[in-house]
């Protein structure tokens, strides 16, 4: 069975071409293959699934993105899992480069490939939902409750993002966040210009998240009271640019896949 290994400034996945939607792919499987050490290692799994269109209920594109973060938990949607996504179909040779549309959990997508091996995603709005408080560090961070097809609270702070610990879970409100969330620790660092670190639902510390630098700029703006702009999102893997619209948002960063190979169907089918 093949894979393929690629990250979005560093957000690493596994990529599984599952063009006939024939993998039984477990909890189990998408732990091992996650793991650092027993497996191939990464945050998340992407599962290449070709849509049967309008008809299957799920997409109007071709393709169908099936995201599962290292945990095995299922999400909504993953920003920089998309690009990757994008930037396998067009070098596999299944989608010439340029616009087309992936369907995901949150709805379809469109996304962009650009010769540079940059992909720009439409993320589809941004939406600022209510206040709510991280815990971190035994100190409570106000924040923004954003969802961007997956849930986000994002916390713009005057303290070094650098400082803090995020090897331990942030503590948040379960009413509001019923399902989890991913929390987001923002500095200000230019005109438009912010620095993010995250705690990723099912993940852990990522080196960065696209949905969570979406979420981010939509808490930074509310916080002005403001519902457009753009900014640049320094990450710990590297940049993106994310600009919020009033009905959508996208979001531009590099998508770089740097492996591929066979799994070994004995490993595989002892996970089961
Ligand atoms: N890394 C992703 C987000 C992946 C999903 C997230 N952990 C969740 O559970 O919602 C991104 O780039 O957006």
């Amino acid at each position: 069975m093949e894979f393929v290994k690629g990250h979005g400034t560093e957000n690493d996945f596994v990529i599984l071409p599952d063009l006939d939607d024939q993998l039984d792919l477990t909890v189990a499987r998408v732990q091992a293959l996650c793991d650092r050490q027993r497996g191939l290692g990464a945050d998340g799994v992407l599962r290449v699934v070709r849509s049967g269109g309008t008809s299957d209920g799920t997409s109007s594109g071709k393709w169908f993105m099936d995201y599962r973060n290292a945990d095995g938990s299922i999400a909504e949607m993953c920003g920089n899992g998309l690009r990757v996504f994008a930037r396998y179909l067009v070098d596999a040779g299944h989608q010439p480069q340029g616009e087309f549309v992936v369907g995901t959990r949150a709805g379809d997508r469109t996304v962009t490939t650009h010769p540079d091996g940059s992909v720009t995603n439409d993320m589809g709005p941004a939406r600022v939902t209510g206040t709510s408080i991280a815990a971190v560090d035994g100190a409570g961070i106000g924040g923004f409750a954003v969802d961007v097809g997956n849930p986000h609270l994002a916390c713009v702070t005057d303290v070094p993002v650098e400082g803090f610990d995020l090897t331990v879970p942030p503590g948040y409100d379960p009413v509001m966040f019923p399902h989890g969330v991913n929390v987001e620790l923002i500095n200000v660092i230019g005109a438009d210009a912010l620095r993010m670190r995250v705690y990723e639902r099912g993940v852990g510390e990522t080196r960065s998240c696209g949905t969570g630098t979406v979420a981010s700029v939509a808490s930074w703006l509310a916080g002005q009271g403001r519902t457009t702009g753009s900014a640049t999102v320094d990450v710990l893997g590297g940049q993106v640019v994310v600009t919020i619209e009033p009905t959508t948002s996208t979001l531009t960063g590099p998508a770089v896949l740097v492996a591929r190979g066979e799994l070994d169907k004995s490993w595989w089918d002892a996970l089961a």
